[in-house]
Formats: C-alpha cells, sequence, structure tokens
C-alpha cells in the first residue's frame, strides 16, 4: 500500500458540532488517509494534542478553529524541537478566519480539509515575542487591541468579524491613544499610537488590512502605527482610506522592540499579553505550513 499522509486535526470546542467537517473526515477516511480528531475545552488542550500528535509521528497538525486555535497550536508547533515538528493544516473554523482568508484556505471544509492533508508544505515564519509567546498572522497594540480581546463571545457568533468593528466604536468614549517607543532596524520613533499592527501577516481584527504588504516566508515584519489626536477621525481614515491618512507610519524590520511608561496590551492573533517591554523577533522559515499554490503572501 501507498503511504497515505497522517492527520491529526485539533477541533476548538465550540466547531465540534459540525456534519459538514464529520462526513469530510469520514470521506477521506474511506480513500485511505488516517485522520485523528482531538477536541478542545480550554486552553492549554491544544497543547497536549500536539504533544500526542509528535509522540504519534504525524505528518500534518491541522487546526480546526479560528486565529486563535492557530496561534494557540503553532505556538506549540515552534516549542518542538525542529526534526520533529509535524506540518500545520489549518480548517478555517473561528469567526474571522484572518490568517486562513489572506492565505488563501479554502472557506469550504472539505476543500480546506483536503488541501490541509495533502497541500505542499512551504516553510513560513513564525513571530516570537518576550521569552514564551508566539504569533503567526499578527500582533495588534491600542485601540485595535481592545477591540478584539473585549468582543464579547455572543456579539461575535452573531455578526462575526464586523463585531470587532462595531464594539470599538460603541467603546471610543472609553479609549485613548498609547505612548510608546518602538525600535527596530533602521527604525525609530515615540509617541502616542492609537493602534499598532505588527505583521507576520496582513489583516486582523475581521479584515482590516494594517499591514497590506506583508509576507509570511520573507523572514520580516511589518509595522504600522496609526496616531492621532482625535481618535474617530483618524480611525475612520485610516482604515478607509489609509494611503491618504496623515497618520500613519510604517517600518520593515526582523524585529521590534516596543517599550511603554505604563503597560499596554498586545494582542497576538488574537490572544492578549499585557507588559511594558515587547521584543519581538522573526523566527525564519520556522514552520511548515501546508497552503494554496497561489497563496498571496509567499513571495
Ligand atoms: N471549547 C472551547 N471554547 C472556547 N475556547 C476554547 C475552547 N477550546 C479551546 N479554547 C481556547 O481558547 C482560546 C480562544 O479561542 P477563541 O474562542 O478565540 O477561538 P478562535 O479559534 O480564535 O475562534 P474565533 O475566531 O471565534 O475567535 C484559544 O486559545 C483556544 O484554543
Ligand atoms: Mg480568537
Amino acid at each position: 500500500m501507498e503511504n497515505y499522509p497522517v492527520s491529526l486535526i485539533i477541533l476548538n470546542g465550540k466547531s465540534a458540532d459540525n456534519d459538514l467537517l464529520r462526513s469530510a473526515v469520514e470521506m477521506l477516511r474511506e480513500e485511505g488517509f488516517t485522520l485523528h480528531v482531538r477536541v478542545t475545552w480550554e486552553k492549554g488542550d491544544a497543547i497536549r494534542f500536539v504533544a500526542e500528535a509528535a509522540r504519534l509521528g504525524v505528518d500534518t497538525v491541522i487546526a480546526g478553529g479560528g486565529d486563535g486555535t492557530i496561534n494557540e497550536i503553532a505556538t506549540a508547533l515552534a516549542k518542538l524541537p525542529a526534526d520533529k515538528r509535524p506540518a500545520l493544516g489549518i480548517l478555517p473554523l473561528g469567526t474571522a478566519n484572518d490568517f486562513a482568508t489572506s492565505t488563501g484556505i479554502p472557506a469550504e471544509l472539505d476543500k480546506a480539509l483536503q488541501l490541509a492533508i495533502i497541500g505542499k508544505a512551504t516553510p513560513i515564519d513564525i513571530v516570537q515575542v518576550n521569552d514564551d509567546a508566539f504569533f503567526i498572522n499578527m500582533a495588534t497594540g491600542g485601540f485595535g487591541t481592545r477591540i478584539t480581546t473585549e468582543t464579547p463571545e455572543k456579539l461575535k457568533a452573531a455578526l462575526g468579524g464586523v463585531s470587532y468593528l462595531i464594539h470599538g466604536l460603541m467603546r471610543m468614549d472609553t479609549l485613548k491613544p498609547d505612548s510608546c517607543e518602538i525600535r527596530g532596524d533602521n527604525f525609530q520613533w515615540q509617541g502616542d499610537a492609537l493602534v499598532i499592527g505588527i505583521g507576520n501577516g496582513r489583516q486582523a481584527g475581521g479584515g482590516q488590512q494594517l499591514c497590506p504588504q506583508a509576507l509570511i516566508n520573507d523572514g520580516l515584519l511589518h509595522l504600522r502605527i496609526f496616531t492621532g489626536e482625535e481618535l474617530l477621525p483618524a480611525l475612520l481614515t485610516t482604515l478607509t482610506r489609509p494611503e491618504e491618512s496623515p497618520n500613519i507610519i510604517d517600518g520593515i524590520s526582523s524585529w521590534f522592540e516596543i517599550t511603554a511608561p505604563h503597560e499596554i496590551t498586545f494582542n497576538l492573533d488574537g490572544e492578549p499579553l499585557s507588559g511594558q517591554h515587547f521584543r519581538i523577533q522573526v523566527q525564519p522559515g520556522a514552520l511548515s505550513c501546508r497552503l494554496p499554490p497561489d497563496c498571496e503572501l509567499l513571495k
């Protein structure tokens, strides 16, 4: 018999009750593929399942969920020894799915699952933050952070990605620019930022293109800072017509260091991390990801 690839799907419990996925899995098993399925209940479960996948020696760990699920799994993969690291596949089952959407992963579950199992594995960068945290798509700080970390589950379920923006606008009166200092290769900036986006990928917050030129396999991060005193006008022009905004500062570097006089919260692929100092460093080509051949985020 031919060597069929072996995969382990880690499914966010929120998305476990999905008949389409059940039949897609059954169909591929009938074709001869080995597919293990594990379901998470809370943060931390995915890490144990990644360890199990490494013990089983699977070819691919498939993240079934949104950006938070991909982050947890990619982080666990990055912490494995390189020679024991399975490839990453993606089944977009979250609310916003910014990484999956921007990398061109099909929204249809059966197609996405096929790609996750037999798609070409391409080395991509992952980004380390301080000692222990990682992101694969984007880190956002300032205004955007509060939007994504505080958007309640019910609003997210009803409205999807748009809820982040709506919820943020509703809370505008309580939001203020964050003061900070940012350094990178040939880059230094100090001031008040409304939103800081640091992209390995391009978009966050449900389709907001914060780093429209970023590539996930070039060893570089794209930084975009939105500045300004007036929150609403700045936010509206910057998000709708970024090229016309006087409030944008861009930078490119393989690392950035951010220091703030008070605690700020960064949102790493949807997962919050608070502190006053962030050292952000690319690990080039550290993850192998099954992506569509025409993925726009590859160089
Ligand atoms: N059954 C579960 N319900 C909620 N969160 C879970 C569950 N299982 C694991 N988690 C963990 O909670 C964290 C946040 O998950 P979150 O609800 O943001 O899902 P997500 O995959 O990012 O999808 P979404 O796009 O809806 O946010 C992730 O680290 C995830 O692994
Ligand atoms: Mg999330």
